[in-house]
């Protein structure tokens, strides 16, 4: 049976690669820096002119579709994710290591349908590394398959994590908290790609066996969700249960074992969830 969304996947590797082309010309000339939420919260023309390419072309292609990205919900557009087509995209996840040209910067295309990921694409444009997945036929970097890691002990693995972008004393407690906990397992070391599609792609890669974030959206996660689980791995929520694309909250790992072994350690809270109406 002809696969429904390859054309739509197809595109979205198209634009991320073009959206990547962008980013690393206008990491040469133009990184002109504004905040959002936080002083520490950065954003550029850059990441606001590649959203807009990437939901410009895909709208002339596929009309019918939704989009939730990063920049237009920052401009004051609702972040639903309904049943109906919807792109998921993040223009630069990384932008504070964009602005710095700290060499980790992505594209990521999640595309989900009944509110689950049918396909992931994450473009990793300074290494020139496109990661794919589409939902039951396996995840790819640059057309070779990934797989996770097979490590089951804790104690032989590296765990990926980031501060984020609240330095609210008591957000910035329980992050520290955490990390405190989990490299005094103790863990072979901890480790922080400054993107949180690129640390997905890493526990894809086997090349870390887990990573966890609280404070994430919905865009930072949505495509690298299916290619870690395409690659093998398994999503948990921050304390155990189910992974929910909305929460703003993420557990990803090479296995159940390691994944719930860092629950252990982590000092869950909860951040205001993506789909939170607005009052
Ligand atoms: O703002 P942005 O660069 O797209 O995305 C950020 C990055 O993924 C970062 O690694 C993570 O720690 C933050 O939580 C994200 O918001
Ligand atoms: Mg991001
Ligand atoms: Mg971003």
């Amino acid at each position: 049976m002809a696969d429904l969304w390859q054309s739509a996947m197809d595109h979205a590797v198209a634009i991320a690669r073009k959206a990547g082309e962008t980013i690393r010309e206008a990491l040469l000339n133009d990184r002109k820096v504004t905040t959002k939420s936080s002083s520490v919260d950065l954003v550029t023309q850059t990441d606001q002119k590649v959203e807009k390419m990437i939901i410009q072309s895909v709208k002339e292609r596929f009309p019918a579709h939704r989009f939730i990205g990063e920049e237009s919900v920052a401009a004051g557009e609702a972040s639903n994710l309904t049943t109906a087509p919807t792109w998921i995209i993040d223009p630069i996840d990384g932008t504070t290591n964009f602005v710095h040209a700290f060499p980790f910067v992505a594209v990521s295309i999640g595309f989900a349908v009944n509110s689950q990921v049918e396909f992931g694409v994450v473009y990793s444009c300074l290494e020139d590394k496109m990661y794919t997945a589409r939902r039951g036929k396996g995840a790819f970097c640059n057309g070779e398959p990934l797989q996770v890691s097979d490590q089951t002990d804790v104690k032989q693995s590296i765990i990926a994590t980031e501060f984020g972008s609240s330095r609210d004393p008591e957000v910035v407690e329980n992050i520290f908290s955490s990390l405190r906990k989990i490299l005094c397992i103790p863990v072979h070391g901890v480790r922080g790609a400054g993107t949180a599609a690129v640390n997905m792609c890493l526990v894809a890669s086997g090349s870390v066996e887990a990573y966890y974030e609280i404070g994430i959206h919905v865009w930072d996660v949505a495509a690298g969700s299916l290619i870690v689980t395409e690659a093998g791995g398994v999503l948990m929520d921050v304390e155990g249960g189910e992974f929910d694309l909305m929460s703003r909250r993420v557990v990803a790992a090479n296995n159940k074992t390691i994944a719930e072994r860092i629950v252990k350690e982590i000092a869950a809270f909860q951040p205001e969830r993506d789909d939170h109406s607005p009052q």
